[in-house]
């Protein structure tokens, strides 16, 4: 039995944009996304969250949301990642560039979803609505969806 892989994923939102970040390189590298990681021995995942949004985007968040949670599958790897979508509205600081993630602003309107992992045109839409989510994506490769199922929820 091999234990789920604990990651983060925030989103930082002002009323009609969004603050993604460019993937500079490792997973993911060459997407734009939230910002999160690992999720640390000693440290809660809301922990986790801010602190990989502080090392990747240079923000503090100051009050964080719960939003979704994704499970996600590779064909052939037992092992699944457990994502734990957060939100924040209410942080400190100006975006900055890190080794990791270069951020830029983008309209909630022009989302670059042929630019990010192809869930997220699936449950982006659902946070914009301000609802939560739980979703499941099984993946061959790193561009092909074999299976989804996806819902909304009142309670993660
Ligand atoms: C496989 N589809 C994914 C994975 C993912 N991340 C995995 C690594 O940790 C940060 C979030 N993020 C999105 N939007 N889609």
């Amino acid at each position: 039995m091999v234990p789920n892989k604990l990651l983060t994923l925030v989103f930082v939102r002002e009323a009609s944009r969004i603050l993604l970040g460019m993937k500079k390189k490792g997973f993911g590298a060459g997407r734009w996304n939230g910002f999160g990681g690992k999720v640390e021995k000693g440290e809660t995942i809301e922990e986790g969250a801010k602190r990989e949004l502080q090392e990747e985007s240079g923000l503090v968040a100051e009050q964080l949301d719960e939003v979704g949670r994704l499970m996600f599958e590779f064909e052939g790897d037992p092992q699944l990642l457990e994502v734990h979508v957060f939100s924040t509205r209410n942080y400190k600081g100006t975006p900055t560039e890190s080794d990791e993630m270069r951020p830029q602003w983008y309209n909630i309107d022009s989302i670059p979803y042929s630019n990010m992992w192809p869930d997220d045109k699936y449950w982006v839409p659902l946070y914009l609505q301000d609802k939560k989510f739980s979703g499941y994506f099984k993946f061959k490769g790193h561009d092909d969806i074999i299976e989804q199922t996806l819902k909304e929820v009142d309670n993660l």
